[in-house]
């Protein structure tokens, strides 16, 4: 899997591991893949920029070593992005999302991420205005738009974030939305109608009886808006 649009913005579902068994994280991710995930969210925290800790590089190296063949999305939320470009890349990850609100310089992190060969995104917190982000667009791969505060799983949805994703979806047909944060079976509706095609839920799926009926729950939800844009 690739999140490269060409030309239309298609559907994937990338469960996030956050709120899963760390302990077994490994079968974990399996059994997400088994259960149709296109890709994994993977979620760096490093206590600063948010108020929580997760893992690392050598986290991502081993899961690397055990999933050869899975997309993993870095969700970078860490106070200087440019520290760890190298490392995440070293380790095995494909995309490396970081968020604008801890960017010195985002077209110089931009180039870098790019010239390891990841494809690029851009974070927004929920009190960042979106303007902040409409300048990189032609440069990324994608935008990810918090519909929590970003450092904890198992938050409530904040519906005020809507006309940000409806914003960029307007300007933009082609471009990779992903939506983070409190997605389930009532928020996903809203979020797809507005323009979101990347779609990253952790408690929904990871807590769930069946993750692979949430999993095409939220797909065909999707696939409504996306066929129709
Ligand atoms: O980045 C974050 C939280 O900071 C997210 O990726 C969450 O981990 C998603 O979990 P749910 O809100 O779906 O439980
Ligand atoms: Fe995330």
């Amino acid at each position: 899997m690739a999140l490269k649009s060409s030309g239309c913005a298609s559907c994937q579902i990338g469960p996030s591991i956050l709120n899963s068994d760390l302990s077994c994280l490994a079968q974990e991710c399996e059994k997400l893949v088994a259960a149709g995930a296109d890709y994994l969210h993977l979620d760096v925290m490093d206590g600063h920029f948010v108020p929580n800790l997760t893992f690392g590089a050598p986290v991502v190296k081993c899961l690397r070593s055990r999933l050869p063949n899975v997309y993993f999305d870095m969700h970078m939320m860490v106070s200087e992005p440019e520290k760890w470009v190298d490392d995440m890349c070293d380790a095995g990850a494909n995309s490396y999302v970081f968020h604008i609100e801890a960017a010195k310089n985002p077209v110089e992190l931009i180039k870098l991420i790019r010239a390891k060969g990841m494809e690029v995104g851009i974070g927004v917190s929920p009190d960042t205005p979106i303007d902040k982000v409409l300048p990189f667009l032609e440069q990324v791969d994608l935008i990810l738009i918090m519909t929590v505060y970003p450092g904890f799983g198992g938050q409530s949805f904040i519906h005020k974030m809507m006309p940000k994703i409806e914003q960029l979806r307007k300007s933009n047909k082609a471009l990779n939305i992903e939506v983070d944060g409190g997605i389930n079976k009532d928020t996903i509706e809203i979020a797809a109608a507005s323009g979101a095609n990347l779609i990253v839920a952790g408690t929904a799926v990871v807590k769930a009886d069946d993750p692979k009926v949430v999993i095409e729950l939220l797909r065909s939800c999707v696939n409504k808006f996306v066929v129709k844009s």
